[in-house]
């Protein structure tokens, strides 16, 4: 790499819990999460010479204080190491925070250990983009395939794709990068919208966002459904009538049934014509989706999932196995870039569509820099791809996403897009935050346990 190393020893990490108050008005409710309040594990990595890096992993409220102890837990493997010597062996590095011999039984590569790890390697690409000066996607396609490469941990997936390999399917995709990176500067990438659909609002609300987003240029719009048949009719029956034909609906079930269940169900919203049913059952069943993935396909109905998907290998065996049409990378469950590169290679090698899972706080900020990578070094093309958006905490970040016309718009910002504005974490940290303190004296929210108070 180029980054002189001096003064790049890592002095500081600091991590905050940080939650909004987005259950109120039932903003990202679905069939399960009746009531989020979206927030994060809030990372600041900070360099001898003053440098920053910010990260974050997104959670639902309750949980937060673990997934930031764990990160507490997790410094011991960060503070006074070198920067320089970390994304020199990114891939080593890689593997002393996911699998110590100690804290791997935790994991390994899954759950609240993945999240935190998630968190910190987030901060630290936003701080590499940001010491070459350089937005995250740019850094992603600038760097030689080699280095890009040697930031992957390839154990388990070498059955589906090598080093070697990697390699050469990113040197295959130099010709033409040029030209793509100009169409994605002046055009964008398509976007989808997910804040038509929250579970918890009313058939009003439905529509009426519906022909705002209509009027905004969304062609793709998707409804939460799961929880009861009738209501599902009725909601997508109406959202299809005000977008016509034309337009495009997907589902979300957000893990609500059993396989059979999933597919009989499915198969009564065929004729308002889905695109896809996304999290039809338990994201761990791999077999469950191939066979919704099967019943369905006659129907055109395809399945998409990823979301909860825990790490690499099994994003393999989905893809493997014929159980995802639309792959949903996240940009905070897996271990950070450096697996999701290892997911996208294996998604282009297998042949299916990339659609990474946004919209929780500070998603969609991160996973526009995956998807302008994927375009213009991976798959190449940005046909039957989407990008989800969902219009939250969009107003908290120094360089939020820019959707216009239904598209995202590559900024020039440098970094990973994850710095909170200065006051955010004054006002949300979770509980002693100056809105929260105010929202828990008036009695909207229950005081916090003795747990959520070991961080504060
Ligand atoms: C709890 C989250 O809001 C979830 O419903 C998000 C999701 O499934 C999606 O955006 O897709
Ligand atoms: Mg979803």
């Amino acid at each position: 790499m180029s980054t002189n190393n001096s003064g790049l020893e890592i002095v500081k990490i600091d991590v905050k819990d940080v939650r909004f108050p987005t259950s109120l008005g039932a903003h990202g409710s679905d069939a399960l999460h009746v009531d989020p309040d979206y927030s994060c594990a809030y990372v600041t990595t900070t360099t001898k010479n003053g440098t920053q890096g910010f990260g974050l992993t997104f959670t639902c409220g309750r949980g937060t204080e673990i997934v930031v102890l764990t990160i507490r837990s997790m410094k011991k493997f960060i503070i006074g190491k070198n920067a320089g010597d970390i994304f020199s062996d990114f891939a080593g590095f890689w593997r002393t925070i996911t699998n110590d011999s100690q804290m791997r039984w935790i994991g390994p590569e899954k759950g609240v250990a993945h999240l935190a790890a998630a968190a910190i390697l987030n901060s630290l690409w936003d701080l590499w983009a940001r010491l070459e000066n350089k937005p995250l996607w740019k850094l992603l396609v600038d760097l030689e395939p080699e280095v890009l490469v040697s930031t992957i941990d390839f154990r388990y997936i070498t059955d589906v794709v090598t080093k070697e390999e990697a390699i050469q399917m990113l040197k295959d995709k130099q010709i033409g990068k040029a030209d793509r990176i100009k169409y994605l500067e002046e055009h964008g990438y398509p976007a989808y919208t997910t804040q038509v659909g929250w579970m918890g609002y009313s058939d009003e609300l439905v529509h009426s966002l519906c022909e705002k987003y209509l009027k905004l240029g969304f062609k793709y719009f998707k409804v939460k459904v799961g929880v009861n048949f009738e209501d599902d009719y009725r909601r997508c029956s109406a959202v299809r009538e005000c977008i016509g034909p034309n337009n495009f609906l997907m589902v979300d079930a957000n893990q609500a049934w059993s396989v059979n269940e999933a597919i009989e169900w499915m198969k009564k919203l065929a004729p308002l014509k889905p695109m896809w049913i996304e999290e039809p059952t338990s994201p761990d069943d791999i077999l469950g989706h191939a066979a919704i993935s099967k019943a369905l396909a006659p129907y055109e109905i395809g399945v998409a999932t990823g979301e909860m998907c825990a790490n690499r290998v099994m994003f393999k065996q989905f893809l493997q196995s014929g159980a995802m049409q639309y792959c949903q990378i996240d940009s905070a469950r897996i271990g950070g870039i450096n697996e999701i590169i290892a997911v996208y290679l294996m998604a282009e090698k297998l042949k299916v569509k990339v659609c990474p899972h946004a919209g929780g706080v500070g998603l969609c900020e991160m996973v526009q820099h995956l998807q302008f990578f994927d375009y213009v070094s991976v798959s190449g093309t940005m046909q039957d791809r989407l990008i989800e958006y969902v219009d939250q905490q969009h107003e908290h970040f120094v360089d939020p996403c820019v959707v216009v016309n239904a598209r995202y718009m590559p900024q020039a910002h440098i970094g990973y897009s994850t710095q909170f504005l200065p006051g955010i974490l004054d006002k949300f940290s979770y509980p002693h935050g100056s809105e929260w303190k105010k929202m828990i004296k008036d009695g909207l929210f229950p005081p916090p346990d003795e747990v959520e108070l070991l961080n504060a």
